[in-house]
Protein backbone atom coordinates (compact mmCIF):
# COMPACT_ATOMS: atom_id res chain seq x y z
CA UNK A 1 0.00 0.00 0.00
CA UNK A 2 1.62 3.35 -1.05
CA UNK A 3 1.01 6.73 0.73
CA UNK A 4 -1.11 9.65 -0.13
CA UNK A 5 -0.27 12.67 -0.29
CA UNK A 6 -2.38 13.03 2.93
CA UNK A 7 -0.85 10.74 4.26
CA UNK A 8 2.05 12.74 4.59
CA UNK A 9 2.95 16.13 7.03
CA UNK A 10 6.25 18.12 5.58
CA UNK A 11 8.99 19.78 7.61
CA UNK A 12 7.41 23.46 8.24
CA UNK A 13 5.51 21.16 11.19
CA UNK A 14 8.86 20.64 12.97
CA UNK A 15 11.17 23.63 14.18
CA UNK A 16 13.98 21.29 12.77
CA UNK A 17 12.99 22.28 9.60
CA UNK A 18 13.74 26.44 10.60
CA UNK A 19 16.91 25.90 11.44
CA UNK A 20 19.81 26.85 8.91
CA UNK A 21 21.91 24.39 7.50
CA UNK A 22 24.50 26.84 7.11
CA UNK A 23 24.87 27.76 10.99
CA UNK A 24 25.54 23.93 12.07
CA UNK A 25 28.68 22.16 11.78
CA UNK A 26 26.40 19.10 10.00
CA UNK A 27 22.44 18.28 9.08
CA UNK A 28 22.64 15.39 11.62
CA UNK A 29 25.15 13.76 14.10
CA UNK A 30 24.35 9.86 14.43
CA UNK A 31 25.70 8.98 17.69
CA UNK A 32 26.49 5.09 17.63
CA UNK A 33 28.62 3.64 14.54
CA UNK A 34 26.85 -0.11 15.21
CA UNK A 35 24.45 -1.44 12.29
CA UNK A 36 21.95 0.34 12.66
CA UNK A 37 23.75 4.24 12.79
CA UNK A 38 25.59 3.37 10.08
CA UNK A 39 22.22 3.29 8.24
CA UNK A 40 20.71 6.25 9.30
CA UNK A 41 23.62 7.61 8.17
CA UNK A 42 24.02 6.01 5.20
CA UNK A 43 20.15 6.52 3.81
CA UNK A 44 20.27 10.27 5.20
CA UNK A 45 23.72 11.10 2.89
CA UNK A 46 22.07 9.33 0.18
CA UNK A 47 19.17 11.79 0.26
CA UNK A 48 21.82 14.54 0.38
CA UNK A 49 22.13 15.47 3.98
CA UNK A 50 25.62 16.23 5.77
CA UNK A 51 26.09 12.96 7.97
CA UNK A 52 28.54 12.77 10.88
CA UNK A 53 28.62 9.40 12.67
CA UNK A 54 30.37 9.43 16.24
CA UNK A 55 31.77 6.11 17.52
CA UNK A 56 33.24 5.42 21.01
CA UNK A 57 34.52 1.81 20.00
CA UNK A 58 34.72 -0.12 17.13
CA UNK A 59 32.42 1.01 13.74
CA UNK A 60 30.02 -2.36 12.90
CA UNK A 61 29.45 -2.01 17.07
CA UNK A 62 27.72 -4.56 19.08
CA UNK A 63 26.48 -7.19 16.02
CA UNK A 64 29.99 -6.87 14.04
CA UNK A 65 32.05 -8.00 16.73
CA UNK A 66 30.47 -9.23 20.14
CA UNK A 67 26.78 -10.65 19.01
CA UNK A 68 25.23 -11.56 15.63
CA UNK A 69 28.54 -12.52 13.52
CA UNK A 70 30.71 -13.91 16.12
CA UNK A 71 28.23 -16.24 17.51
CA UNK A 72 26.48 -17.68 14.43
CA UNK A 73 30.51 -17.79 13.51
CA UNK A 74 30.78 -20.43 16.26
CA UNK A 75 27.20 -22.11 15.89
CA UNK A 76 28.04 -23.08 12.26
CA UNK A 77 30.63 -25.86 12.07
CA UNK A 78 28.58 -27.90 15.15
CA UNK A 79 25.53 -27.54 13.44
CA UNK A 80 26.97 -28.90 10.23
CA UNK A 81 28.54 -32.28 12.03
CA UNK A 82 25.04 -32.63 13.35
CA UNK A 83 23.13 -32.35 9.69
CA UNK A 84 25.74 -34.62 8.16
CA UNK A 85 25.37 -37.11 11.24
CA UNK A 86 21.52 -37.22 10.40
CA UNK A 87 22.81 -38.83 7.17
CA UNK A 88 23.70 -42.11 6.46
CA UNK A 89 27.06 -42.26 4.05
CA UNK A 90 27.45 -38.78 5.09
CA UNK A 91 28.03 -40.09 8.89
CA UNK A 92 30.54 -42.12 7.99
CA UNK A 93 32.96 -39.84 6.72
CA UNK A 94 32.94 -37.47 10.05
CA UNK A 95 35.86 -39.77 11.17
CA UNK A 96 37.47 -36.81 14.04
CA UNK A 97 36.55 -34.39 16.39
CA UNK A 98 35.42 -30.93 16.20
CA UNK A 99 38.70 -29.03 15.32
CA UNK A 100 37.64 -25.52 18.07
CA UNK A 101 40.79 -24.25 17.02
CA UNK A 102 40.16 -23.96 13.25
CA UNK A 103 36.32 -22.90 14.33
CA UNK A 104 37.65 -19.89 16.73
CA UNK A 105 39.63 -19.03 13.95
CA UNK A 106 36.80 -18.55 11.33
CA UNK A 107 35.02 -16.44 14.11
CA UNK A 108 37.99 -14.23 13.96
CA UNK A 109 37.71 -13.60 10.58
CA UNK A 110 34.29 -12.75 10.67
CA UNK A 111 35.20 -10.22 12.92
CA UNK A 112 37.76 -8.89 11.23
CA UNK A 113 40.03 -9.97 14.39
CA UNK A 114 38.12 -7.15 16.16
CA UNK A 115 39.34 -4.25 13.77
CA UNK A 116 37.36 -1.66 12.15
CA UNK A 117 39.56 -0.40 8.90
CA UNK A 118 36.71 -1.82 7.32
CA UNK A 119 34.11 -0.57 7.84
CA UNK A 120 35.93 2.91 8.17
CA UNK A 121 36.77 2.54 4.50
CA UNK A 122 33.25 2.29 3.99
CA UNK A 123 31.73 5.19 6.16
CA UNK A 124 34.77 7.63 4.01
CA UNK A 125 33.12 5.94 0.78
CA UNK A 126 30.06 6.72 1.38
CA UNK A 127 30.78 10.26 2.56
CA UNK A 128 29.58 9.95 5.88
CA UNK A 129 32.02 11.89 8.53
CA UNK A 130 33.89 9.71 11.37
CA UNK A 131 34.03 11.15 14.80
CA UNK A 132 36.14 8.95 17.64
CA UNK A 133 34.87 9.72 20.58
CA UNK A 134 31.77 9.16 23.17
CA UNK A 135 29.15 11.20 22.60
CA UNK A 136 27.19 13.52 24.71
CA UNK A 137 23.91 15.45 24.55
CA UNK A 138 24.55 19.43 25.63
CA UNK A 139 21.46 20.67 23.91
CA UNK A 140 19.23 20.60 21.14
CA UNK A 141 21.24 20.24 18.05
CA UNK A 142 24.78 20.39 20.28
CA UNK A 143 26.59 17.12 20.71
CA UNK A 144 29.73 17.41 23.02
CA UNK A 145 32.33 14.01 22.14
CA UNK A 146 34.77 13.60 24.66
CA UNK A 147 35.10 17.94 24.98
CA UNK A 148 35.12 18.90 21.38
CA UNK A 149 31.42 20.34 20.85
CA UNK A 150 29.09 19.73 17.70
CA UNK A 151 26.10 21.26 16.09
CA UNK A 152 23.62 19.74 13.80
CA UNK A 153 19.99 20.19 12.91
CA UNK A 154 19.33 16.48 14.00
CA UNK A 155 20.98 14.47 16.34
CA UNK A 156 19.72 10.13 16.00
CA UNK A 157 20.90 8.01 18.97
CA UNK A 158 21.95 4.43 17.55
CA UNK A 159 23.66 3.96 20.96
CA UNK A 160 22.44 0.31 21.45
CA UNK A 161 21.78 -1.87 24.30
CA UNK A 162 23.93 -3.29 27.61
CA UNK A 163 23.68 -6.48 29.34
CA UNK A 164 21.72 -7.04 32.55
CA UNK A 165 23.35 -8.51 35.05
CA UNK A 166 21.24 -9.63 38.26
CA UNK A 167 21.93 -8.94 41.81
CA UNK A 168 22.82 -11.89 43.24
CA UNK A 169 25.06 -12.42 46.18
CA UNK A 170 28.72 -12.35 45.21
CA UNK A 171 28.20 -12.82 41.60
CA UNK A 172 30.04 -9.54 40.24
CA UNK A 173 32.88 -10.29 42.49
CA UNK A 174 32.75 -13.89 40.45
CA UNK A 175 33.30 -12.01 37.00
CA UNK A 176 31.45 -13.84 35.23
CA UNK A 177 31.22 -14.30 31.22
CA UNK A 178 29.12 -11.88 29.46
CA UNK A 179 28.13 -12.54 25.71
CA UNK A 180 31.29 -10.31 24.73
CA UNK A 181 33.34 -12.28 26.88
CA UNK A 182 31.80 -15.84 25.32
CA UNK A 183 31.64 -14.31 21.60
CA UNK A 184 35.23 -13.48 21.84
CA UNK A 185 36.68 -16.55 23.86
CA UNK A 186 40.05 -17.81 23.06
CA UNK A 187 39.95 -21.12 24.49
CA UNK A 188 37.34 -23.61 25.40
CA UNK A 189 36.19 -23.70 28.93
CA UNK A 190 35.79 -27.09 29.98
CA UNK A 191 32.39 -26.38 31.69
CA UNK A 192 30.38 -24.31 31.60
CA UNK A 193 27.86 -22.60 33.58
CA UNK A 194 24.84 -20.87 31.47
CA UNK A 195 22.50 -18.30 33.45
CA UNK A 196 19.44 -17.47 31.27
CA UNK A 197 17.27 -19.93 29.25
CA UNK A 198 16.85 -17.15 26.59
CA UNK A 199 18.23 -16.37 23.07
CA UNK A 200 21.65 -15.34 23.87
CA UNK A 201 21.97 -18.74 26.50
CA UNK A 202 20.96 -21.31 24.46
CA UNK A 203 22.82 -20.06 21.22
CA UNK A 204 25.75 -20.24 23.19
CA UNK A 205 24.80 -23.50 24.98
CA UNK A 206 24.84 -25.37 21.10
CA UNK A 207 27.71 -23.88 20.54
CA UNK A 208 29.60 -24.35 23.25
CA UNK A 209 28.70 -28.06 23.42
CA UNK A 210 29.47 -29.23 20.13
CA UNK A 211 33.17 -27.22 20.92
CA UNK A 212 33.55 -29.81 23.82
CA UNK A 213 32.07 -27.88 26.88
CA UNK A 214 29.99 -29.41 29.49
CA UNK A 215 27.22 -27.21 29.89
CA UNK A 216 24.40 -26.59 32.46
CA UNK A 217 21.72 -23.91 31.55
CA UNK A 218 20.06 -22.10 33.89
CA UNK A 219 16.77 -21.11 33.71
CA UNK A 220 13.84 -19.53 35.59
CA UNK A 221 11.16 -20.26 33.30
CA UNK A 222 11.16 -22.32 30.44
CA UNK A 223 13.43 -22.07 27.72
CA UNK A 224 13.17 -19.29 25.48
CA UNK A 225 9.79 -18.38 27.17
CA UNK A 226 8.94 -15.44 24.55
CA UNK A 227 8.21 -17.60 21.87
CA UNK A 228 5.57 -20.36 20.94
CA UNK A 229 5.93 -22.64 24.02
CA UNK A 230 6.84 -25.73 21.21
CA UNK A 231 9.75 -23.97 20.72
CA UNK A 232 11.09 -24.53 24.29
CA UNK A 233 10.23 -27.44 24.82
CA UNK A 234 12.03 -29.22 21.57
CA UNK A 235 15.32 -26.78 21.96
CA UNK A 236 15.33 -28.16 25.44
CA UNK A 237 15.30 -31.65 24.14
CA UNK A 238 17.51 -31.35 21.74
CA UNK A 239 20.03 -29.68 24.56
CA UNK A 240 19.43 -32.86 26.48
CA UNK A 241 20.36 -35.07 23.88
CA UNK A 242 23.88 -33.27 23.34
CA UNK A 243 24.53 -34.05 26.91
CA UNK A 244 23.54 -30.20 28.10
CA UNK A 245 22.28 -30.46 31.76
CA UNK A 246 19.24 -28.25 31.39
CA UNK A 247 17.81 -26.77 34.58
CA UNK A 248 14.15 -25.01 34.18
CA UNK A 249 12.34 -23.10 37.08
CA UNK A 250 15.89 -22.67 39.41
CA UNK A 251 16.86 -19.50 40.77
CA UNK A 252 20.67 -18.60 42.30
CA UNK A 253 21.26 -17.83 45.89
CA UNK A 254 25.27 -17.24 45.67
CA UNK A 255 27.68 -17.59 42.89
CA UNK A 256 32.32 -17.55 44.22
CA UNK A 257 35.09 -18.12 42.11
CA UNK A 258 37.78 -20.12 43.98
CA UNK A 259 41.15 -19.90 44.49
CA UNK A 260 41.78 -22.56 41.89
CA UNK A 261 39.85 -20.32 39.00
CA UNK A 262 36.35 -22.21 38.99
CA UNK A 263 33.15 -20.83 39.48
CA UNK A 264 31.06 -22.88 42.72
CA UNK A 265 27.40 -21.54 41.97
CA UNK A 266 24.53 -22.31 45.05
CA UNK A 267 21.09 -23.18 43.81
CA UNK A 268 17.99 -22.01 45.53
CA UNK A 269 17.73 -25.66 46.43
CA UNK A 270 20.75 -25.80 48.25
CA UNK A 271 22.56 -27.44 45.56
CA UNK A 272 26.08 -26.16 44.69
CA UNK A 273 27.35 -26.83 41.13
CA UNK A 274 30.69 -26.45 39.88
CA UNK A 275 32.42 -25.10 36.62
CA UNK A 276 35.98 -23.67 34.97
CA UNK A 277 33.67 -20.80 33.55
CA UNK A 278 29.93 -18.97 33.91
CA UNK A 279 28.16 -16.91 31.44
CA UNK A 280 25.14 -14.64 32.38
CA UNK A 281 23.14 -13.78 29.60
CA UNK A 282 20.03 -12.30 31.37
CA UNK A 283 18.92 -9.44 28.63
CA UNK A 284 20.05 -6.14 27.78
CA UNK A 285 18.79 -2.65 27.95
CA UNK A 286 18.91 0.50 25.95
CA UNK A 287 22.45 2.09 26.16
CA UNK A 288 21.73 5.46 27.63
CA UNK A 289 24.16 5.86 30.49
CA UNK A 290 26.42 9.53 30.03
CA UNK A 291 23.99 10.57 26.93
CA UNK A 292 22.93 13.44 29.00
CA UNK A 293 19.10 12.74 28.55
CA UNK A 294 17.72 13.73 32.06
CA UNK A 295 19.76 17.40 31.67
CA UNK A 296 17.68 17.99 28.93
CA UNK A 297 14.60 17.22 30.31
CA UNK A 298 14.17 14.13 27.74
CA UNK A 299 12.07 11.02 29.02
CA UNK A 300 15.21 7.98 29.15
CA UNK A 301 12.36 5.72 27.94
CA UNK A 302 13.29 7.51 24.34
CA UNK A 303 8.99 7.16 22.93
CA UNK A 304 9.22 7.37 19.68
CA UNK A 305 6.60 7.47 16.90
CA UNK A 306 7.06 5.33 13.87
CA UNK A 307 9.71 7.72 12.10
CA UNK A 308 11.24 7.15 15.35
CA UNK A 309 11.40 10.58 16.18
CA UNK A 310 11.47 11.25 20.08
CA UNK A 311 8.30 12.53 21.75
CA UNK A 312 8.80 15.93 22.56
CA UNK A 313 12.16 16.72 21.15
CA UNK A 314 11.32 17.36 17.13
CA UNK A 315 15.53 17.54 17.05
CA UNK A 316 16.11 14.32 18.47
CA UNK A 317 15.72 10.60 16.82
CA UNK A 318 16.23 7.20 18.71
CA UNK A 319 16.87 4.33 16.68
CA UNK A 320 17.36 0.62 16.87
CA UNK A 321 18.40 -1.36 20.31
CA UNK A 322 18.36 2.21 22.14
CA UNK A 323 14.90 2.93 21.60
CA UNK A 324 13.50 -0.64 23.18
CA UNK A 325 11.21 -1.54 20.39
CA UNK A 326 13.23 -4.58 18.99
CA UNK A 327 16.83 -6.13 19.75
CA UNK A 328 17.73 -7.33 16.35
CA UNK A 329 19.87 -6.04 13.86
CA UNK A 330 17.69 -6.50 10.78
CA UNK A 331 14.88 -4.67 12.62
CA UNK A 332 16.91 -1.95 13.62
CA UNK A 333 18.50 -1.35 10.21
CA UNK A 334 14.56 -1.59 8.94
CA UNK A 335 14.05 1.19 11.50
CA UNK A 336 16.79 2.94 10.40
CA UNK A 337 16.29 3.13 6.82
CA UNK A 338 12.90 4.97 7.29
CA UNK A 339 14.42 7.22 10.13
CA UNK A 340 17.22 8.34 7.74
CA UNK A 341 15.23 9.10 4.73
CA UNK A 342 12.61 10.58 6.72
CA UNK A 343 15.15 13.12 8.45
CA UNK A 344 16.38 13.90 5.13
CA UNK A 345 13.20 14.80 3.97
CA UNK A 346 11.83 17.00 7.25
CA UNK A 347 15.52 19.02 6.96
CA UNK A 348 14.78 19.70 3.14
CA UNK A 349 11.22 20.45 3.60
CA UNK A 350 9.87 17.58 1.80
CA UNK A 351 6.86 15.74 2.43
CA UNK A 352 6.93 12.91 4.82
CA UNK A 353 4.43 9.52 4.57
CA UNK A 354 4.25 8.34 7.89
CA UNK A 355 0.96 6.86 7.52
CA UNK A 356 0.86 3.40 8.07
CA UNK A 357 3.47 1.09 5.88
CA UNK A 358 4.54 4.54 4.32
CA UNK A 359 8.32 4.78 3.22
CA UNK A 360 9.10 6.60 6.14
CA UNK A 361 7.90 4.74 9.27
CA UNK A 362 8.22 1.15 10.57
CA UNK A 363 4.99 0.05 10.81
CA UNK A 364 6.33 -3.69 10.85
CA UNK A 365 7.72 -3.36 14.44
CA UNK A 366 3.85 -3.63 15.20
CA UNK A 367 3.11 -6.49 13.58
CA UNK A 368 5.43 -8.27 11.87
CA UNK A 369 9.10 -8.84 13.77
CA UNK A 370 10.63 -12.09 12.25
CA UNK A 371 13.45 -13.37 14.70
CA UNK A 372 15.58 -16.63 13.92
CA UNK A 373 17.56 -18.51 16.99
CA UNK A 374 20.27 -20.37 15.13
CA UNK A 375 19.83 -23.63 17.96
CA UNK A 376 19.65 -26.94 16.37
CA UNK A 377 16.19 -27.18 15.94
CA UNK A 378 16.31 -23.57 14.42
CA UNK A 379 13.50 -21.78 15.73
CA UNK A 380 12.07 -19.49 13.31
CA UNK A 381 8.90 -16.96 13.86
CA UNK A 382 7.83 -14.18 12.92
CA UNK A 383 4.35 -11.92 14.42
CA UNK A 384 2.35 -12.61 17.33
CA UNK A 385 2.47 -15.79 19.45
CA UNK A 386 -0.59 -17.21 19.84
CA UNK A 387 -0.66 -15.77 23.32
CA UNK A 388 -0.12 -12.55 22.59
CA UNK A 389 -2.69 -12.53 19.99
CA UNK A 390 -5.37 -13.60 22.47
CA UNK A 391 -3.98 -10.53 24.72
CA UNK A 392 -4.18 -8.26 21.91
CA UNK A 393 -8.26 -9.38 21.90
CA UNK A 394 -8.01 -11.08 18.58
CA UNK A 395 -10.49 -13.02 17.41
CA UNK A 396 -7.64 -16.13 16.98
CA UNK A 397 -7.49 -19.77 15.51
CA UNK A 398 -4.37 -21.99 15.21
CA UNK A 399 -3.48 -25.34 13.33
CA UNK A 400 -0.36 -26.67 14.04
CA UNK A 401 1.48 -29.76 11.54
CA UNK A 402 4.72 -32.29 12.38
CA UNK A 403 7.35 -31.17 10.35
CA UNK A 404 8.82 -34.67 10.28
CA UNK A 405 5.78 -35.67 8.33
CA UNK A 406 6.52 -33.39 5.31
CA UNK A 407 8.61 -35.56 2.42
CA UNK A 408 11.27 -32.65 2.08
CA UNK A 409 11.88 -32.19 6.02
CA UNK A 410 12.44 -36.49 6.09
CA UNK A 411 14.46 -35.93 2.85
CA UNK A 412 16.46 -33.27 4.39
CA UNK A 413 17.53 -35.62 7.70
CA UNK A 414 16.88 -39.03 9.22
CA UNK A 415 14.37 -38.49 11.81
CA UNK A 416 13.61 -34.93 11.05
CA UNK A 417 11.79 -33.46 14.27
CA UNK A 418 9.99 -30.41 14.30
CA UNK A 419 6.73 -28.33 14.48
CA UNK A 420 5.11 -25.33 12.48
CA UNK A 421 2.07 -23.34 13.67
CA UNK A 422 0.13 -20.74 12.32
CA UNK A 423 -1.86 -17.76 14.26
CA UNK A 424 -4.79 -16.56 12.57
CA UNK A 425 -7.29 -13.97 12.54
CA UNK A 426 -10.52 -15.32 11.93
CA UNK A 427 -12.13 -11.72 11.36
CA UNK A 428 -9.88 -10.65 8.90
CA UNK A 429 -9.02 -13.82 7.48
CA UNK A 430 -5.15 -13.18 7.28
CA UNK A 431 -1.86 -14.68 9.41
CA UNK A 432 -1.06 -12.99 12.26
CA UNK A 433 1.90 -14.59 13.52
CA UNK A 434 3.68 -17.94 12.45
CA UNK A 435 6.32 -20.24 14.75
CA UNK A 436 9.07 -23.02 12.71
CA UNK A 437 11.13 -25.45 15.07
CA UNK A 438 13.35 -27.69 13.36
CA UNK A 439 16.44 -28.23 11.25
CA UNK A 440 17.18 -25.52 8.90
CA UNK A 441 13.91 -24.09 8.79
CA UNK A 442 15.26 -19.94 9.18
CA UNK A 443 14.58 -19.37 5.45
CA UNK A 444 10.80 -20.42 5.87
CA UNK A 445 10.10 -17.69 8.05
CA UNK A 446 10.56 -14.89 5.04
CA UNK A 447 7.60 -16.93 3.24
CA UNK A 448 5.37 -15.85 6.85
CA UNK A 449 6.58 -12.79 6.95
CA UNK A 450 5.59 -11.96 3.23
CA UNK A 451 2.35 -12.75 4.24
CA UNK A 452 1.86 -11.11 7.09
CA UNK A 453 2.89 -7.76 5.48
CA UNK A 454 1.12 -8.28 2.83
CA UNK A 455 -2.34 -8.99 4.61
CA UNK A 456 -2.93 -12.36 2.26
CA UNK A 457 -6.10 -13.77 3.04
CA UNK A 458 -5.72 -17.55 3.86
CA UNK A 459 -8.42 -18.36 0.82
CA UNK A 460 -5.85 -16.47 -1.87
CA UNK A 461 -2.60 -17.99 0.35
CA UNK A 462 -3.76 -21.42 -0.61
CA UNK A 463 -2.77 -20.76 -4.39
CA UNK A 464 0.65 -20.27 -3.54
CA UNK A 465 2.17 -23.89 -4.36
CA UNK A 466 5.20 -24.73 -2.29
CA UNK A 467 7.45 -26.91 -4.64
CA UNK A 468 7.63 -30.96 -4.35
CA UNK A 469 9.83 -31.90 -2.19
CA UNK A 470 10.55 -29.10 0.12
CA UNK A 471 10.03 -28.37 3.55
CA UNK A 472 7.96 -25.19 1.85
CA UNK A 473 5.26 -27.99 1.63
CA UNK A 474 4.62 -27.67 5.29
CA UNK A 475 2.36 -24.76 4.34
CA UNK A 476 0.29 -27.21 2.13
CA UNK A 477 -0.39 -29.70 4.73
CA UNK A 478 -0.57 -26.27 7.23
CA UNK A 479 -3.68 -24.85 5.10
CA UNK A 480 -4.92 -28.11 4.39
CA UNK A 481 -5.29 -29.00 7.98
CA UNK A 482 -6.81 -25.21 8.92
CA UNK A 483 -9.64 -25.93 6.39
CA UNK A 484 -10.46 -29.56 7.54
CA UNK A 485 -10.53 -28.44 11.21
CA UNK A 486 -12.60 -25.47 10.10
CA UNK A 487 -15.21 -27.73 8.05
CA UNK A 488 -15.78 -29.79 11.04
CA UNK A 489 -16.79 -27.03 13.18
C1 LIG B 1 25.14 -12.59 21.71
C2 LIG B 1 24.21 -11.83 20.82
C3 LIG B 1 23.88 -12.35 19.58
C4 LIG B 1 23.01 -11.67 18.74
N1 LIG B 1 22.68 -12.24 17.56
C5 LIG B 1 21.81 -11.60 16.74
C6 LIG B 1 21.44 -12.18 15.50
O1 LIG B 1 21.88 -13.27 15.14
N2 LIG B 1 20.58 -11.51 14.72
C7 LIG B 1 20.05 -10.30 15.10
O2 LIG B 1 19.25 -9.74 14.34
N3 LIG B 1 20.39 -9.72 16.27
C8 LIG B 1 21.26 -10.35 17.10
N4 LIG B 1 21.62 -9.75 18.27
C9 LIG B 1 21.12 -8.40 18.57
C10 LIG B 1 21.98 -7.35 17.85
O3 LIG B 1 23.32 -7.47 18.24
C11 LIG B 1 21.48 -5.95 18.15
O4 LIG B 1 20.09 -5.87 17.90
C12 LIG B 1 22.21 -4.93 17.27
O5 LIG B 1 23.59 -4.95 17.52
C13 LIG B 1 21.66 -3.53 17.53
O6 LIG B 1 22.33 -2.63 16.70
P1 LIG B 1 22.52 -1.11 17.15
O7 LIG B 1 23.26 -0.44 16.06
O8 LIG B 1 21.23 -0.57 17.64
O9 LIG B 1 23.45 -1.20 18.44
P2 LIG B 1 24.95 -1.74 18.61
O10 LIG B 1 25.28 -2.78 17.65
O11 LIG B 1 25.06 -2.05 20.08
O12 LIG B 1 25.84 -0.49 18.29
C14 LIG B 1 25.82 0.66 19.10
C15 LIG B 1 27.14 1.40 18.92
O13 LIG B 1 27.06 2.64 19.61
C16 LIG B 1 28.29 2.90 20.26
N5 LIG B 1 28.01 3.83 21.35
C17 LIG B 1 27.19 3.62 22.42
N6 LIG B 1 27.09 4.74 23.15
C18 LIG B 1 27.86 5.68 22.53
C19 LIG B 1 28.14 7.04 22.82
N7 LIG B 1 27.58 7.69 23.84
N8 LIG B 1 29.00 7.69 21.99
C20 LIG B 1 29.55 7.06 20.91
N9 LIG B 1 29.28 5.78 20.60
C21 LIG B 1 28.45 5.10 21.40
C22 LIG B 1 28.77 1.53 20.70
O14 LIG B 1 30.16 1.54 20.91
C23 LIG B 1 28.34 0.67 19.51
O15 LIG B 1 29.36 0.59 18.56
C24 LIG B 1 22.47 -10.42 19.15
C25 LIG B 1 22.81 -9.88 20.39
C26 LIG B 1 23.67 -10.58 21.23
C27 LIG B 1 24.02 -9.98 22.56
N1 LIG C 1 19.55 -15.00 16.98
C1 LIG C 1 19.27 -13.78 17.42
O1 LIG C 1 18.59 -13.01 16.75
C2 LIG C 1 19.78 -13.33 18.76
C3 LIG C 1 20.73 -14.06 19.45
C4 LIG C 1 21.14 -13.61 20.69
C5 LIG C 1 20.61 -12.45 21.22
N2 LIG C 1 19.69 -11.76 20.51
C6 LIG C 1 19.08 -10.52 21.03
O2 LIG C 1 19.77 -10.12 22.18
C7 LIG C 1 18.86 -9.93 23.24
C8 LIG C 1 19.50 -10.36 24.50
O3 LIG C 1 19.62 -11.79 24.57
P1 LIG C 1 19.43 -12.53 25.95
O4 LIG C 1 19.38 -13.98 25.71
O5 LIG C 1 20.41 -11.98 26.92
O6 LIG C 1 18.02 -11.99 26.42
P2 LIG C 1 16.58 -12.71 26.45
O7 LIG C 1 15.66 -11.65 26.90
O8 LIG C 1 16.32 -13.45 25.21
O9 LIG C 1 16.72 -13.82 27.56
C9 LIG C 1 17.06 -13.51 28.89
C10 LIG C 1 16.74 -14.71 29.76
O10 LIG C 1 17.27 -14.47 31.05
C11 LIG C 1 16.29 -14.77 32.00
N3 LIG C 1 16.54 -13.94 33.18
C12 LIG C 1 16.41 -12.60 33.29
N4 LIG C 1 16.75 -12.21 34.54
C13 LIG C 1 17.13 -13.33 35.21
C14 LIG C 1 17.57 -13.57 36.53
N5 LIG C 1 17.70 -12.59 37.42
N6 LIG C 1 17.86 -14.84 36.88
C15 LIG C 1 17.70 -15.85 35.99
N7 LIG C 1 17.28 -15.68 34.72
C16 LIG C 1 17.00 -14.43 34.35
C17 LIG C 1 14.96 -14.46 31.32
O11 LIG C 1 13.92 -15.17 31.95
C18 LIG C 1 15.25 -14.94 29.91
O12 LIG C 1 15.00 -16.30 29.77
C19 LIG C 1 17.63 -10.73 22.88
O13 LIG C 1 16.48 -10.08 23.33
C20 LIG C 1 17.64 -10.81 21.39
O14 LIG C 1 16.83 -9.79 20.87
C21 LIG C 1 19.26 -12.18 19.30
Amino acid sequence: MSSTASNTSTASNTSTASAASTTTDYDLIVIGGGPVGENVADYATKQGARVAIVESELVGGECSYWACMPSKALLRSGNAIRAAKRLPGAREAITGDIEAGAVLARRDEFVSDWRDDGQVEWLAAAGIDLIRGFGTLTGAGRVSVDGRNYSARAVALATGSVAVVPQIPGLAEARPWGTREITSADHVPQSLIILGGGVAGVEMAFAFAALGSRITVLSRGSLLGREEPFAGELVANALAAEGVDVRIGVSLTRVDRGGDGNVAVTLDSGDTLHASEMLVATGRKPAILGLGLEGLGIDPKLPVDDTMRVDGADWLYAVGDVNGRSLLTHQGKYQARAAGEAIAARLRGAPVHDAAWGRHVATADHAAVPRVIFSDPEVAAVGLTERQAREADAEVSTVEYDLGKVAGAALHADGYAGRAKLVIDEARGVLVGATFVGQDVAELVHSATVAIVGEVPLDRLWHAVPSYPTMSEVWLRLLETYRSERAAL
